[in-house]
């Protein structure tokens, strides 16, 4: 899993450097045991950076004939919407964007803005490099080809080597990830434990204002075994919003959810969806305040999670985005692709 960065640029509990004397000091002091694996883990995290892709202004570019996936007059102007001349609100900004594996060429020529406050899904058949999108964007993996730019900066690597300043990054990854051996306390406060100069006191009562925030009280001295697999979203969710809020300026945040619903039934499906829109500035929190994250990317394959938690869409097909519009647009395109995915009929330019 993957959370806030106290300094501008991202940390990824999977790979930070130190292991702080504070955070092992509190796994001991709470009489459970720390096993080899929680320290391993912790041993191997460092800090990452994010990268991301941008949505071709010419569709027909991508291989495909502009006029077969540019719906209507309708769809252009909605792509007229995306491309505003004010750039002055993109936070994050990919430029033609190519990424392979070998032989395997996953992303070919990927273009997308996000601006902020905006609430976006990235849609498409397995396979077609929605989660590798999502690692670029968090700086995990770099670009073959492209370019990624944060708020108007151009970045160069990945996380890890060089600061990027102005965004924190947080990445939700489809597994909760978190810390088996910690407490909920310790996984959700991890880089404030980590980082921060917060006092033990400080993290633990913001600790408790963020799960009272994702709808979680008194669960702070459990371990990850001991909760829900919607339980368990919601903690990384916890983790992924919180902050630094001593500090006198906080950067906005961009959150990026990987298949944040799957393997939920409906019902916590609904409760985390309504959790992502909670914590996004716009929402209104656990608490009823506003939440502290400017923009959000989910990649999700569950309908009800595109409906409730998503504004714009991104189709994403052979590494090239197809399609793109407003949610209420999506099952109402003539693009025979969306059409075919939309309906899961077998009939249609997917092939499985
Ligand atoms: N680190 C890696 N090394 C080699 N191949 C990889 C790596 N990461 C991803 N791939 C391959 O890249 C392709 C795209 O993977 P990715 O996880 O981005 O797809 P996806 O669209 O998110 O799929 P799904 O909807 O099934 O989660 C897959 O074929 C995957 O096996």
């Amino acid at each position: 899993m993957v959370s806030l960065s106290s300094s501008g640029s991202l940390l990824f509990p999977l790979a930070t450097k130190s292991v702080s004397s504070r955070l092992s000091r509190l796994a001991n002091s709470d009489k459970k045991p720390v096993n080899s694996f929680c320290y391993k883990a912790k041993e191997e995290q460092r800090k990452v950076v994010c990268a991301c892709v941008a949505p071709p202004r010419d569709l027909g570019t991508d291989g495909f004939p502009a006029t077969k996936f540019n719906d209507s007059s309708k769809s252009e102007n909605v792509n007229t919407l995306f491309e505003p001349e004010d750039d002055g609100d993109v936070l994050i900004d990919c430029r033609n964007v190519y990424k392979s594996f070998g032989e395997k060429h996953i992303l070919r020529g990927v273009s997308f803005k996000i601006r902020h406050g905006e609430a976006v899904g990235i849609i498409g058949p397995s396979g077609t490099g929605k989660s590798t999108i999502l690692k670029i964007i968090a700086g995990l993996l770099a670009p073959d080809k492209g370019e990624v730019y944060i708020r108007g900066r151009k970045r160069a690597g990945l996380i890890s080597d060089e600061e990027i300043s102005g965004l924190r990054i947080g990445l939700v990854f489809q597994s909760a990830a978190l810390f088996d051996s910690l407490t909920v306390r310790e996984n959700v406060g991890f880089l404030l434990y980590e980082n921060s100069k917060m006092r033990d006191e400080q993290i633990s009562e913001l600790v408790k204002e963020n799960l009272a925030a994702v709808g979680l009280k008194g669960v702070e001295d459990r371990l990850p075994s001991e909760l829900s697999g919607g339980m368990k979203k919601r903690v990384a969710l916890a983790r992924s919003i919180i902050f630094d809020n001593t500090k006198e300026s906080v950067e906005p945040e961009v959150l990026l959810y990987d298949e944040p619903t799957a393997g939920l039934d409906p019902i916590a499906s609904t409760v985390v969806e309504d959790l992502i829109r909670s914590v996004h500035k716009k929402g209104e929190n656990g608490l009823a305040n506003p939440g502290n994250i400017a923009s959000y990317v989910v990649v999700t394959h569950q309908h009800s999670t595109i409906r409730r938690a998503v504004d714009r869409l991104i189709f994403l097909y052979e590494g090239k985005i197809v399609w793109q519009g407003m949610t209420h647009e999506f099952t109402s395109s003539s693009n025979p692709i969306v059409q075919q995915f939309a309906s899961g009929s077998l009939e249609g330019p997917i092939r499985y």
